[in-house]
């Protein structure tokens, strides 16, 4: 389904106002937790497709005389980390867990090695280092590993995750530069949250085992990264506009609430009241060079870059290395469709650099390469000129409504 979205204004007749579901980083790994610990219950549960398929994994066990049972988490990146730890220590359970085309080139050997240092029997169905696995659930009794810490925060969550119920816990050594920090100290503070002791020194994160916890609510926050889109809409609208988002909170477990910094300097106040953020232009920015580390927010760098975009800002973003292994090659992806635009982008293994422009090339049709963040993260540009995104279905990896939401604030929305 290819969509074309342009953007008429109206007078605002109302304060526009989103409920975005529940992270979907949180819920993934409470899913798991649920798993581990039945009397957890949760509310606001992330509605994406990563979630429902994290959801129906956990739920989906069939006794252990199905084996191997075959578990497919298509696009989910987090399902495929989380639920390979998690299916690694389900004794006398065997599956193959499997995804979609592009998770097949996803890597997933930093984290099948250090399950195997522990003692777990996994190995590869097709090509070495990547999905599908075929896992044969055991107890796991050695308790320490070492692992590279450059390449994804995923496979240290889902260590952390199983860590509380192996016999003598986990000492995780992370070597190297650690990317996506705010993701590990997400899982830790979740482990803390139900009861579980844990520690973060310099490179070394320690996790007690915990084999039950008291009955535990947890009310998850909503997603950050979601959030992002209407903060780009913000940036790319008059002076004067607002819109409230709901639930969120000051002190947040996820890194992308960064955006509320980060927006600032593109004219975007952020205010914090009952439980949402009032998102408000206050001012067009500076006409300054953005320079921005994203190693802590990657998620968040394809709609930063389409902002400055459309605000004609030049840019230049660093800590991008992850984008290449993600639902398909970021920086190329966004190299490729901002540059049909009429930007001058240049991209290396880690960075983005976007050069002044003047104009938007109007009627551009964008390809999405199976990421929901592509076509999400060019939506915004609807404000400045008439864009047509392709297979905008894309979007229910992480966010369902999105399209809906698009149209209730005013866009519209028509399929070619
Ligand atoms: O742990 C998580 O929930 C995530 C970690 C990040 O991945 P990397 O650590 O691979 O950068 C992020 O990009 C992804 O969307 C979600
Ligand atoms: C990278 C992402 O997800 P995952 O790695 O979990 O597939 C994302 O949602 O942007």
């Amino acid at each position: 389904m290819n969509l074309k979205l342009t953007y008429n204004p109206q007078p605002a007749t109302r304060q526009l106002q989103f409920a975005i579901t529940g992270s979907k980083s949180e819920t993934n790994r409470l899913l798991l937790l649920q798993a581990l610990y039945p009397n957890l219950s949760l509310e606001n549960t992330s509605n994406s497709d990563d979630s429902e398929v994290m959801s129906k994994a956990l739920q989906n066990e069939q006794p252990s005389t199905h084996n191997p049972q075959l578990v497919d988490v298509h696009h989910a990146g987090t399902a495929m980390r989380f639920l390979t730890a998690f299916f690694a220590i389900q004794e006398g359970k065997e599956v193959i867990l499997t995804g979609s085309t592009r998770m097949k080139e996803r890597p997933i050997k930093i984290l099948v090695e250090a399950l195997q240092q522990l003692g777990a029997e996994i190995s590869y169905e097709e090509q070495a280092g990547f999905p599908p696995l075929s896992i044969k659930g055991k107890k796991l009794t050695r308790s320490k590993v070492s692992l590279p810490a450059n390449v994804s925060s995923q496979y240290i969550s889902a260590l952390l995750l199983i860590a509380p119920k192996l016999e003598n816990g986990l000492e995780l050594t992370l070597e190297g530069e650690i990317t996506s920090v705010p993701y590990i100290k997400m899982t830790l503070a979740l482990l803390n949250e139900i009861g579980v002791e844990t520690s973060f020194v310099d490179n070394i994160i320690s996790v007690h085992s915990q084999f039950t916890i008291h009955n535990s609510q947890f009310t998850i926050e909503s997603d950050w990264s979601s959030a992002s889109y209407w903060y780009s809409i913000m940036a790319l609208s008059e002076i004067g506009t607002e819109i409230t988002l709901s639930s969120y909170k000051p002190n947040s477990l996820q890194g992308d609430s960064a955006l509320v910094e980060i927006y600032s300097a593109f004219g975007v106040e952020t205010i914090f009241e009952n439980n949402s953020i009032l998102l408000r232009k206050t001012h067009n920015p500076k006409l300054t060079t953005h320079n921005l580390q994203l190693n802590n927010c990657p998620d968040i760098a394809q709609t930063i870059a389409v902002t400055c975009f459309g605000l004609g800002l030049p840019c230049h973003l660093t800590g991008l290395h992850t984008l290449k292994i993600k639902e398909t090659d970021r920086l190329e992806a966004l190299k490729a469709e901002l540059t049909k635009l009429g930007a001058h982008v240049t991209v290396t293994d880690e960075s983005l650099t976007l050069s002044q422009s003047e104009n938007i090339n109007p009627n551009i049709s964008i390809k999405t390469y199976q990421d929901h963040r592509m076509a999400m993260a060019f939506a915004p540009l609807a404000l400045k000129v008439p864009i047509v995104i392709e297979e905008a279905e894309v979007v229910s990896k992480s966010y369902p409504t999105f399209w809906t939401d698009l149209k209730s604030a005013g866009f519209l929305v028509a399929e070619q």
